[in-house]
């Protein structure tokens, strides 16, 4: 992975290297980016330090002392903390003016640029937890500012731990963090769910666990590498008159594709809440 359009790699600040953030850089040194040119700033020493040994990335408790070396900067704290941490790195912000890439949930690109001291090139992305393992789902929203040369390096560094869908409205990214950027925990959350049914039925519990995560990754590498959509490949698990036919129909009776529906809605509003909430 070269993540650059000019002669030399850029240098990105990842300001908040939780969960998210070092599954972003990992996965671009992954892929070959030097992790030289990555400066992953925390508020624990013990993080950064944990974080220097496995990936070799330069660290730093100074977040404006990361920005001032940087061309791109990820902000990846928690949104309660964001306000806060933008208004402490305007100054470092606006002398350098990197690209500012967001992967908070619900914060906007109007909040973000006006609690940094204005005229900036931001990117909103929603990126999620399987980018740790490089099967990751993000949605991006650029502000017109950005280049065209900045839109292809977070499309490199998001490719390399995943799939990358831009939408043309910001709006957009309250759906996607309805649907991909809060979706594994409701693929977590039915696998539980099989596993207790399982052992309701009479199986061990790890006997229950093996099975229904095996079946929940069969299935999604089923539908990921297949030519056919996901109905059809559910239509090909159901016998006429057979077991599934039967399991398949009391989902139906419960109504759980509303069910569904309701939870994405539910955090696609929540997104909606967080941005009206934060901005100040
Ligand atoms: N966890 C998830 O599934 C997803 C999270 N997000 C977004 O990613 C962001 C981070 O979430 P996680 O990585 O899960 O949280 P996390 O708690 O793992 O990471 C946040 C990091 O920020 C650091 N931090 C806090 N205050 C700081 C400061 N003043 N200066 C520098 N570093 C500071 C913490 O030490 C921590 O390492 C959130 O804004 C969230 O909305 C987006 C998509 C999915
Ligand atoms: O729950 C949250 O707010 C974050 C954003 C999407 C996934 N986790």
């Amino acid at each position: 992975m070269t993540c650059q359009t000019s002669s030399a790699p850029r240098t990105i600040a990842f300001i908040g290297a939780g969960n998210m953030a070092s599954a972003i850089f990992g996965g671009m040194i992954e892929a070959g980016y030097p992790a030289s040119h990555i400066i992953a700033t925390a508020r624990s020493r013990e993080t950064l330090d944990a974080l220097e040994q496995r990936y070799g990335v330069n660290t730093t408790h100074d977040n404006a002392d990361a920005v001032s070396r940087a061309d791109v900067v990820v902000l990846g704290v928690k949104p309660q903390m964001m306000h806060d941490v933008c208004q402490a790195l305007t100054p470092a912000v606006q002398a350098k003016k990197p690209l500012i890439v967001s992967v908070a949930a619900g914060i906007t690109c109007e909040s973000l640029e006006r609690w940094l001291g204005g005229d900036l090139a931001v990117i909103r992305c929603m990126p999620n937890t399987p980018s740790l393992v490089g099967v990751g789902a993000s949605g991006l929203f650029a502000t017109p500012q950005v280049t065209d040369e900045q839109r292809a390096l977070m499309d490199d560094m998001l490719t390399a731990v995943g799939i990358v869908e831009w939408v043309e409205e910001e709006g957009l990214l309250e759906a996607v963090t309805g649907v991909s950027g809060s979706g594994p925990a409701y693929f977590f959350l039915f696998i539980e769910s099989l596993e207790a049914a399982g052992i309701e039925l009479g199986l061990s519990a790890e006997t229950a666990r093996r099975l229904a995560i095996q079946t929940a990754r069969g299935a999604a590498e089923m539908a990921f590498t297949s030519e056919h959509e996901p109905a059809e490949l559910r239509r090909r698990v159901c016998s006429p008159n057979g077991t599934t036919e039967r399991a398949v129909n009391s989902f139906e009776n419960d109504d759980l594709r509303d069910i569904v529906a309701r939870a994405a809605k539910a955090s696609s509003v929540r997104a909606a809440e967080m941005a009206r909430e934060l901005d100040q």
